[in-house]
């Protein structure tokens, strides 16, 4: 379990950088077999980058999902972002601070994601319904599009190719909207894997007025009920997870070269989950959509040749 530390800042720290970092690598190799793929194809200087904020995103995550989620209270969450403060002051907290506090040295990013993805957790703590698409857009953002804004400072942007040689004065464009799409477009597709695990939960987090507009109701999803009704709410909701996937692709080719192929790797993994439960006749209920390894490992010729001409 991952657990927040009862200790001030500014203690003697326990671990080296690189221990630190050792830590974060463990975190993300056990918990996302997904994204620690893409990682791999990383260069060596931003591979343990990804590994930090991995680290950080998903202790967050745990604290209202995880094992002691029930004993998580806004002040836990208060906690926590005081302790964020003191990482972004240079004070790492614990042992996994530390890599992140080294990565915000090597790619200097804002405070602002990091603070909007605590917001997000702070959201499940008090709700477990969203009326339309525009909340349900407002917790994703927040969970996950974040995600895309802290990984982009760490991958970089193409400075020689996204400008026209003429152009020398011209700022590079940096795809923040694409990349926040890829976060919301992963978040969704979460969510579409989940609806049975959130349930048994109590939790939905389909927007209640898509299931109205379906006329399937929540005494149908909570009794799992596959119809006609269940498959064309879930046809709307993939329809408008692939748009996402699909602006977030147009940003691709803006990154550094280095950092396209992990990115399109963990696009495509992530995306297959859809097909997954398309091929499942969309019974997200009684089984779990999951893409075994070997199928990732498939696509990575196919992500490779994306990442070279597109
Ligand atoms: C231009 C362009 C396309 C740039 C790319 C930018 C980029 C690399 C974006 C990555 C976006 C992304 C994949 C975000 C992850 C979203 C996600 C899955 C969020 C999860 C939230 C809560 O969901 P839930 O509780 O339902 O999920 P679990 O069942 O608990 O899993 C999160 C769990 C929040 C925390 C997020 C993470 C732990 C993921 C952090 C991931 C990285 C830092 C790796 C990104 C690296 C690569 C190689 C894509
Ligand atoms: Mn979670």
């Amino acid at each position: 379990m991952l657990q927040l530390p009862d200790s001030p800042p500014r203690m003697k720290l326990p671990v080296s950088v690189e221990e630190s970092y050792q830590l974060c690598r463990k975190i993300t190799a056990k918990y996302a077999k997904t994204f620690y793929l893409g990682t791999l194809l990383m260069t060596k200087a931003k591979r343990p980058a990804i590994w930090a904020i991995y680290a950080w995103c998903r202790r967050t995550d745990e604290l209202v999902d995880g094992p002691a989620a029930a004993i998580t209270t806004p002040e836990t969450l208060d906690k926590w972002e005081q302790q964020l403060e003191s990482i972004f002051a240079g004070y790492p907290v614990d042992s996994f601070d530390v890599a992140l506090v080294d990565t915000l040295q090597r790619f200097p990013m804002d405070i602002q994601p990091f603070r909007d993805m605590i917001a997000g957790q702070r959201m499940d703590l008090y709700r477990s319904r969203y009326e339309n698409f525009e909340e349900l857009y407002l917790y994703c953002y927040r969970v996950a599009g974040t995600v895309g804004l802290m990984s982009t400072a760490v991958m970089g942007v193409d400075t020689q190719q996204n400008t026209a040689p003429w152009n020398y004065y011209q700022p590079a464009y940096i795809p923040t909207e694409e990349a926040i799409a890829l976060g919301i477009a992963s978040q969704l597709t979460n969510i579409l894997r989940d609806v049975g695990e959130d349930a048994r939960r109590g939790r939905i987090y389909l927007p209640l007025a898509d299931l109205a507009q379906f006329n399937y109701t929540e005494q149908d999803l909570f009794k799992g009920v596959v119809d006609e009704r269940w498959r064309s709410l879930m046809r709307f909701q993939i329809e408008r997870t692939r748009q996402f996937y699909s602006k977030a692709e147009k940003g691709i080719s803006y990154l550094s070269p280095d950092a396209r192929l992990p990115v399109w790797a963990a696009l495509m993994h992530y995306s297959k989950i859809l097909e997954k439960i398309e091929r499942n006749d969309y019974n997200v209920f009684d089984r779990r959509a999951c893409v075994p390894q070997w199928q990732k490992l498939r696509s990575l010729p196919l992500a490779w040749l994306r990442a070279q001409v597109l």
